[in-house]
Order: structure tokens, then C-alpha cells, then sequence
């Protein structure tokens, strides 16, 4: 076995064997351990001097999982015998049906296939704060080494099931409560109780306990049933466009059914069709593209080190400012937020406090730690008390003199260190910070609201910020639990500016004669949270007037002009902020479609120059997912080409958490190439000549589409953007 990638074995003079599983930094179950552990089981097994087996993990960690690497391989290549036989020959066999007991040692994590093989043992010990779970379901399969059949019979079906369909992880002090842990103990305690615990069993003095012949948890066959349809019900509302969902309540069932050893044949058969399946190829594409997000060439590969960031100040206390200093202060970094009076520090502050609450009604934070959060605020109204911010954050309203004024402020006043980040979502920041001598220190830091929620974290760089301001930012996104992009400066920067066609596409599609519900309908449909309509609604029509004259003048002939919110604010309707938009909202309802909107919608039709002469165009479903998204692939193509983003993957990730791009489709380039850059040219250029520039084609596209090379094969951007073209 070559380098760190390993399994040993250990033979105690009290007959135990101490095998343990070595490959940093997760101990991933990569082939070559597969290999491994079936070779030490059978030489323990063989061995007259060893009378059980404690199996455990190196460096403080059980195991992450089977090697998702081993997946792209198959998806590769579409070889399904890639996969090597765990479930029966080493999980069933070798472990649990073998003739010396097993007894695992957790610590750190036991996920996925790590789990699985504790699950095999006869017996589990563990430290109390270890994670165990089954994510498989969020990589598009199912467990595969007979976790769907073992975990019911441990912690019973519902649990089970739960933590299967939801990819939810237990502490082991949950798993101990549950019957997933049969001893609890310090790491110090660890081996020396496993050991313990084995030889308890070899010598019958302990139970040995086969989990799979297990039935005692499982409950009834009616209450099982019943708990089954509950959950097929749930996950045809939740996971509408997946299989594996569907696909692993049949394979429980299989085992409730027929017995534990029925399941976990089924389950390899189901196992084996879902890991080729475009939403496995799509979903583990994602894992590792958002893995790959934070690194950066030229930041984080020329052995920088990133500084502390300490205390952060957060200009402006509205609803991104409020949000950005809850998601700073619940990660333990102190924030001073400045106001310009009284009344608004106070009502920043109110929302802070309701955030935090909203967190811990949520039991995603504790009092105590809410209470910690508060102490770490300060509120400020002058720049004083910021001098010795490590950074700051300005999230004032969208107006270039107000933003100029206040970083030549700030300039004077802190650190030669300190990093000016601005959360415009628009503004170009070299305009930002034209009247600072700190050009390197000036970067983008683009929050999406609600900013304490949502993951994403645009980090803009200019041509003069320094990698070290980069990597800075990049650190503190990683500490607040952001997913960091780092992206170029452009109008829009990556995400906005992907994505400006997406509304407007609606629009145009309105104008066309088609209803706006109906659109919402496909596109949620799609898998997208919600249609673009009810998205403006939500988001409020101050964003999309604010954002209007920016884009006409940045895009040019391929922005299209929509004077329909302009309209449904002359009509009295705001959104959802005065309950009346597109659809109607009421306190803890859901929004319903309002006819009445009708009146508007044919004032906009007279009001706009339909592109198609006046005459209203019937649209099936297909074409109105392709009419609003090609476009959205056709800006993303322009954001490729000029090297905004670094990869081509980076976009994925971006549509992803931004704008809730479905997950399961890959993310936009990923889902762009399944449909096939040489269609969407082909539509897009048909839907040019009719409708004009707003779908022409762009030279990227047309170049894939030419030459067959797919969208997401992308040249790395290796420095720091050029200016674009806009
Ligand atoms: C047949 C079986 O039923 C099938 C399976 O077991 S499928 C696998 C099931 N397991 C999982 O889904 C767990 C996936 N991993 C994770 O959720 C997280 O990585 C974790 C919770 C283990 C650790 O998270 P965190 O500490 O934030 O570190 P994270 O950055 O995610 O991962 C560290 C590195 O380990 C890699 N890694 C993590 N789990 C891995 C796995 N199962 N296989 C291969 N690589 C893995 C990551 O790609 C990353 O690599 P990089 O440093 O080169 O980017």
C-alpha cells in the first residue's frame, strides 16, 4: 500500500487486533482501503493469536465516507464495476457474520460508507460529540454498504429515515439515546474501552449483536407502512425532481418486507443504477466544485498566510448590514455597527437581536450563545470608535458619492491594514474607491439576502487588490460558514450579471402574450425556489428600478427594457412589502396569484412594442424554461469568456447558492452542457432574428457550439481579471 493511503494492524498481547484506517484528511474509504480492510479482517480472522478486532480511524477522525472520487471515475467512464464489494463480501461477511467480533472506535465522524462499516460491528464506542450520518442522498445515491437496512434496525424507522432523506447528522450522544452507540467515553478512553468491550464479547460475556437479523426496532408492518407513505408523501414535495428518495424508501421497504438480507441485495441493485444517474453525475460535481471555490491561483498557492481578523465594522445597520453583522457575530468576530443617528443604530441593533432569535427558535444557536453574540456588538455613530477594525464592511445604500465619501473617510482613520470591503451589489469598485489611496486594500464583499442566511459569498477583486485583502476576505468567509467566489469586477459582477437576462426574459415573455403565472409555474417546476415573478415580488421593485438604468447602459443592445414594474408601482403594488404585487400576501398565507393583476399586465402589452408585431405567441412549457434560462447561459458564457469567474465550476456553485439554481441539475454551466451548447446556439440564434439582441448568440457559445467542446471546460483564469468587455 503506497503513501499516507493505508490500513494497519495492530496485535495486542490481550488478543485484540487494532486495525485502523489512514488516509487524511477524512480517511475516505478510496479502493485501496476497501483492499485493505478486507486483508487485515482476513488475517485477524485467520490469526490464532487474535481473538477480536477493534476497528478505528487514524488522526482523530473515524471515516468520511466511500471515496467520492470513485464516483467521478464511473461517471467518467460509466463503470459501474469501479465500485468494489463492501456490502456483502467485507460489511456481511467478513464483518459481521465473521467469527471473531468487531467492535469500532469513533471519533471525529463516521458518515456514508463510515458508518455503515460501525454499523457492521458487533458493537460501537465512541466519543459524544462525533458526527454520524448517511449524506449519501445528497450525492444523488442511496447508501450502498446496507446502511438503508441496518440504521432502521438500530435507531427504528422513522429516525432512520429522517436522517437518510434529510442527510441529518446525529451526535453520537443522540446515536447512544437512540441505540446507534453502545458506550460513550473520553479519547483518551477510546481504544483502551473498545479493546475492552471486544474481548467482553469474544468471551460471551457481552452481547454479539448482528444488526442486520435485528427486528425488534422496526415496529409493526402496519406501523411501518404507515410511516413509509408518510415519508414517500413528504419526499414527492421536497425532492419532486430526484429519484433517490423514491429509490431508498423501496429499498427499506424491501427489507422491512423481506428481511434485512432481501434489502441489502436491493439496495446494491438500486445502488448501482442511481451512481450513473445524471443527478448523482450532477450532485457530486457539485461537492467537489464547491470545495474547489477557495482555490484561488495566485492567492492561495503562493504561501500567503492569512492575518486575524479579529473585529470587523460594519457601515450601515439596514437589512444586508444588520444580516452581514449577525453572520460575523455568531462566528465569535466582534462588530462595531455604525449609523448616522440614533434611531437607525437602534433599529440595526432590533434587527440583529431578532436575527439571533430567529436562530435560536430555529435551535440553530443556544441562549447562551446568542448571549455572546450580543456582548460582541458595539454600536457607533462616528468613525472614532472604528480605528482599530481589522476590517470594514460598508453596506450603505446603492450611491456612488455616498460610498466614495465614506471610504476616503474611513482611509484616514484605520489601519494602513485594515480591508475596505464594500457590499455593493452593483457599483464598479474601482469607481468605489476612486478617492482612496488604497486601491489594493478595496475589494467586494457581496452578501445575498437575507445575508445571515444565505451561503454565498461573491468576494469581487479589482485588477489592483492584493492577493493578501483576497485571501483575508476568503478566510473570514470560510469563518462565517460562506461559501467564498471569487469573482472579477464588472457590472453585476458574476452573479447579477449572469443572471440579469432571467428577469427580463420573463418580462419579454409577457409582453409576448404569456402568463406570468404559468412562467412562475415552469420555472419552479425547473426546481428554482420560486418563478422570477414572485421573486421581484419578494426582493421588492427597488431593487429591480435601482439596478434598470445601470444594466441598459452596461449591456447595451442585449438589455431589454421592461416598463412593467414601473407600472405595477403606479398601480399602488409594491411586492410583497405592501402585500400587493404580482401575487397577493397575506400575514402566514401563501401567496396567491392575483387575477386582478391583469389590467396591468395589458397596459404593459399596449404599452410595449411587442417584437412580435402585436400578436400575442402560444409557447409550450419547454420553450419558455429554454426562452428564460438560454439567455442566462448566454451572459454566463460572455462571464467565462472574460475570465470574471476563475472556473467555469465557480458559476455553478454561484447559481447555485445565489439564486437557488437547482442543485441536483449540476448548476447552470453543468445543466447548459446536459442540454448541449450546439441546441441552445441553435434557439438562441432563431429567437435573435425574431426578437432581436436580447437572445443573439455570443461568440463563446458560438465557438462551443462549433467545435463540440462542452461549455465547463474552461481556461483558468490565473491573475486577476482583465476590464471586461462589456
Ligand atoms: C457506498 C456508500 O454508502 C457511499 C458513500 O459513503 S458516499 C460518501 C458519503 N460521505 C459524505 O457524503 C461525506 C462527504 N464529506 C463531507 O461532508 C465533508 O467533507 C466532511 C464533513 C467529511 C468534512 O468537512 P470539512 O471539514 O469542512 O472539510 P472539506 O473541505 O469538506 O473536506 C476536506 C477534504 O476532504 C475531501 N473529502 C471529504 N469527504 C470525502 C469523501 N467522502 N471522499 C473523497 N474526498 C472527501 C474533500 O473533497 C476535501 O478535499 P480538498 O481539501 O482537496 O478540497
Amino acid at each position: 500500500m503506497a503513501g499516507s493511503i493505508r490500513v494497519t494492524m495492530e496485535v495486542g498481547a490481550d488478543g485484540v487486533a487494532l486495525i485502523t484506517i489512514c488516509n487524511p484528511p477524512v480517511n475516505a474509504l478510496h479502493p485501496i482501503i476497501i483492499q485493505g480492510l478486507k486483508e487485515k479482517y482476513a488475517e485477524a480472522m485467520d490469526r490464532d493469536d487474535v481473538k477480536a478486532i477493534v476497528l478505528t480511524g487514524a488522526a482523530g477522525k473515524f471515516c468520511g465516507g466511500f471515496d467520492i472520487n470513485v464516483f467521478t471515475k464511473v461517471h467518467e467512464t460509466g463503470d459501474v464495476s469501479l465500485m468494489p464489494d463492501v456490502s456483502v463480501e467485507l460489511v456481511s461477511n467478513m464483518m459481521e457474520d465473521g467469527k471473531k467480533p468487531s467492535v469500532s472506535a469513533i471519533q471525529g465522524l463516521a458518515l456514508g460508507g463510515g458508518l455503515e462499516l460501525i454499523m457492521g460491528c458487533h458493537a460501537r464506542i465512541s466519543t459524544p460529540e462525533a458526527q454520524l450520518g448517511l449524506p449519501e442522498l445528497t450525492l444523488g445515491v442511496i447508501p450502498g454498504f446496507g446502511g438503508t437496512q441496518r440504521l432502521p434496525r438500530l435507531v427504528g424507522l422513522p429516525k432512520a429515515i429522517e436522517m437518510m432523506l434529510q442527510s441529518k447528522f446525529i451526535t453520537a450522544k443522540e446515536g447512544k439515546e437512540r441505540g446507534l452507540i453502545d458506550a460513550l467515553c473520553s479519547p483518551d478512553e477510546l481504544i483502551k474501552m473498545s479493546r475492552f468491550w471486544a474481548l467482553e464479547i469474544a468471551n460471551y460475556r457481552k452481547p454479539w449483536i448482528r444488526s442486520l437479523g435485528r427486528t425488534d426496532s422496526l415496529g409493526s408492518l402496519s406501523e411501518a407502512r404507515a410511516v413509509l407513505s408518510m415519508a414517500r408523501q413528504q419526499a414527492k414535495k421536497v425532492a419532486a425532481n430526484m429519484p433517490q428518495h423514491q429509490a431508498c424508501l423501496d429499498v427499506v421497504e424491501e427489507g422491512v418486507l423481506y428481511g434485512g438480507h432481501a434489502g441489502v441485495v436491493k439496495e446494491a441493485k438500486v445502488f448501482k443504477e442511481l451512481v450513473v444517474s445524471t443527478t448523482s453525475r450532477a450532485l457530486v460535481h457539485v461537492f467537489f466544485a464547491q470545495r474547489s471555490t477557495t482555490k484561488v491561483p495566485g492567492v492561495t498557492d503562493v504561501q500567503l498566510k492569512p492575518r486575524k481578523i479579529r473585529k470587523i465594522a460594519v457601515i450601515g445597520g439596514g437589512l444586508m448590514g444588520s444580516g452581514i453583522a449577525t453572520a460575523l457575530l455568531v462566528s465569535n468576530i466582534s462588530v462595531v455597527l455604525k449609523e448616522v443617528n440614533p434611531q437607525f443604530l437602534q433599529r440595526g441593533q432590533k434587527t440583529i437581536a431578532g436575527n439571533l432569535e430567529g436562530f435560536v427558535k430555529r435551535g440553530s444557536l443556544t441562549k447562551d450563545k446568542m448571549s455572546k453574540a450580543i456582548s460582541l456588538l458595539k454600536g457607533a455613530l462616528d468613525y472614532s470608535d472604528i480605528k482599530d477594525v481589522d476590517m470594514v464592511i460598508e453596506a450603505v445604500i446603492e450611491k456612488v458619492p455616498l460610498k466614495q465619501s465614506i471610504f476616503a473617510d474611513i482611509e484616514k482613520i484605520c489601519s494602513p491594514h485594515c480591508i475596505l470591503a464594500t457590499n455593493t451589489s452593483t457599483i464598479d469598485l474601482n469607481i468605489v474607491g476612486e478617492k482612496t489611496n488604497s486601491q489594493d486594500r478595496i475589494i467586494g464583499a457581496h452578501f445575498f439576502s437575507p445575508a445571515h442566511i444565505m451561503p454565498l459569498l461573491e468576494i469581487v477583486r479589482t485588477e489592483k487588490t492584493s492577493p493578501q485583502a483576497i485571501l483575508d476576505l476568503i478566510t473570514v468567509g470560510k469563518i462565517i460558514k460562506k461559501v467564498p467566489v471569487v469573482v472579477g469586477n464588472c457590472t453585476g459582477f458574476a452573479v447579477n450579471r449572469t443572471f440579469f437576462p432571467y428577469g427580463q426574459a420573463a418580462h419579454l415573455l409577457v409582453s409576448l402574450g404569456i402568463d406570468l403565472f404559468r412562467i412562475d409555474r415552469v420555472i419552479s417546476n425547473f426546481g428554482m425556489p420560486m418563478g422570477p415573478f414572485q421573486l421581484q415580488d419578494v426582493a421588492g421593485y427597488g431593487v429591480a428600478l435601482a439596478v434598470k438604468d445601470i444594466y441598459a447602459a452596461a449591456f447595451g443592445t442585449r438589455n431589454f427594457h421592461s416598463g412593467l414594474v414601473e407600472l405595477m408601482a403606479k398601480n399602488g403594488r409594491q411586492g410583497k412589502i405592501n402585500g400587493k404585487g404580482y401575487y397577493l400576501y397575506e400575514k402566514g398565507g401563501k401567496p396567491k396569484p392575483d387575477p386582478s393583476v391583469q389590467h396591468v399586465i395589458d397596459e404593459y402589452r399596449r404599452q410595449t412594442k411587442t417584437i412580435s408585431g402585436g400578436k400575442l405567441v402560444t409557447l409550450s412549457d419547454r420553450d419558455i424554461l429554454e426562452m428564460v434560462f438560454f439567455p442566462v447561459v448566454n451572459e454566463a458564457c460572455r462571464v467565462m469568456e472574460e475570465n470574471v469567474v476563475i472556473r467555469a465550476s465557480d458559476l455553478d456553485i454561484a447559481s447555485v447558492l445565489g439564486m437557488g439554481f437547482p442543485k441536483y441539475r449540476g448548476g447552470l454551466i453543468f445543466w447548459a452542457d446536459t442540454v448541449g451548447a450546439s441546441y441552445i446556439h441553435s434557439k438562441l440564434s432563431k429567437w435573435g432574428e425574431i426578437y432581436g439582441d436580447f437572445f443573439k448568440p455570443s461568440s463563446f457559445l458560438e465557438e462551443r457550439a462549433k467545435s463540440g467542446r462542452p461549455l465547463g471546460v474552461q481556461q483558468m483564469a490565473q491573475q486577476a481579471p482583465p476590464r471586461p468587455r462589456m
